[in-house]
C-alpha cells in the first residue's frame, strides 16, 4: 500500500456487473452488491424480479453470464425451499453437517436449535416437521459453521411471530460479531433494521436511503 493511503474497506462480499439470463430472458443485467462485515443487507424485487437468481449466484450454486463475485470469507446460504432428508432427524441433520464443516461438537447446532425454539423436535425426522420448522433448521445448518456473510432467501415467511422475533435476537447476535446477512424479499416489514436496502429492478439494484447512520456499504 502506498504511505498515506487509506486501506480499503473489509468487504465479506463482493458482486460486480452481474448478468444472467434464462435462455434469452434476461434476469440480470449489471446487478452490484457489497457488504461489509457486520452488515445487514436486504435485496427487495416483486416476484420474479430476480431475487432467488441472484441470491444463488452469490451462493455459487448457479454461474454467472458476465460479471465477478468476490467471498473472501466463508458463507452460508439458506435457499427457499429448504433441502432436508425426509428420512432423517433433525439431531442427525446436525451431525451430518457438523462432520461435514469438520465442527469439534455440537454446541453451536444446540445452541441455534434452543434459540430458534425447536428442541422438542430433535428427534423428529425432516419428513414430519410443519414447514416453519424445516425453514428453522435449514437455517440453522447454514449458521452451524459461523459463516462470515449468511444469505437468507425470503427467511421469515413461515414464521410465527414469536419466531420472527426469536429470528432478529440471532440476526443481532451475528451482526454483533461481524458476521453480516443479506436477505432477499418482496416485503420489508421494519426498514429501520437494514443497513442497506437495494430494490432489484430490471436487473439491477438501487440502494435506498437508509435511516441507520452507520451505513457504510454500497449496492
Ligand atoms: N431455472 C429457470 N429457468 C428459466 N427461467 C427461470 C428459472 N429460474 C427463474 N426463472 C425466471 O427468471 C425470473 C426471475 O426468477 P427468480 O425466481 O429469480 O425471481 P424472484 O424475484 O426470486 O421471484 P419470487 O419473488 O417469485 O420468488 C422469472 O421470470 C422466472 O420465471
Amino acid at each position: 500500500m502506498a504511505p498515506g493511503s487509506t486501506p480499503a474497506p473489509a468487504t465479506v462480499l463482493r458482486a460486480t456487473d452481474v448478468h444472467k439470463s434464462y435462455g434469452k430472458h434476461p434476469v440480470l443485467r449489471g446487478a452490484e452488491l457489497t457488504v461489509g462485515p457486520g452488515q445487514l443487507v436486504a435485496v427487495v424485487g416483486e416476484n420474479g424480479a430476480g431475487k432467488s437468481t441472484l441470491l444463488k449466484i452469490l451462493a455459487g450454486v448457479l454461474p454467472l453470464d458476465r460479471g465477478e463475485l468476490a467471498v473472501p470469507g466463508t458463507l452460508g446460504y439458506c435457499p427457499q425451499e429448504p433441502v432436508l432428508n425426509t428420512a432423517l432427524t433433525v439431531e442427525q441433520h446436525l451431525r451430518y453437517f457438523v462432520a461435514a464443516h469438520r465442527l469439534p461438537d455440537l454446541d453451536r447446532g444446540h445452541e441455534l436449535v434452543r434459540l430458534l425454539g425447536y428442541e422438542r423436535y430433535a428427534r423428529s425426522t425432516a419428513g414430519q416437521l410443519s414447514g416453519g420448522t424445516r425453514q428453522k433448521l435449514n437455517l440453522t445448518l447454514a449458521l452451524l459453521h459461523d459463516p462470515d456473510v449468511l444469505l437468507l432467501d425470503e427467511p421469515y415467511q413461515g414464521f410465527d411471530w414469536e419466531t420472527y422475533l426469536r429470528f432478529w435476537d440471532l440476526v443481532d447476535d451475528l451482526r454483533a460479531r461481524d458476521r453480516a446477512v443479506v436477505i432477499i424479499t418482496h416485503l420489508v416489514f421494519e426498514q429501520d433494521r437494514f443497513d442497506v436496502l437495494a430494490d432489484l429492478n430490471d436487473g439491477r439494484l438501487t440502494p435506498r436511503a437508509s435511516s441507520r447512520e452507520d451505513n457504510h456499504a454500497g449496492a
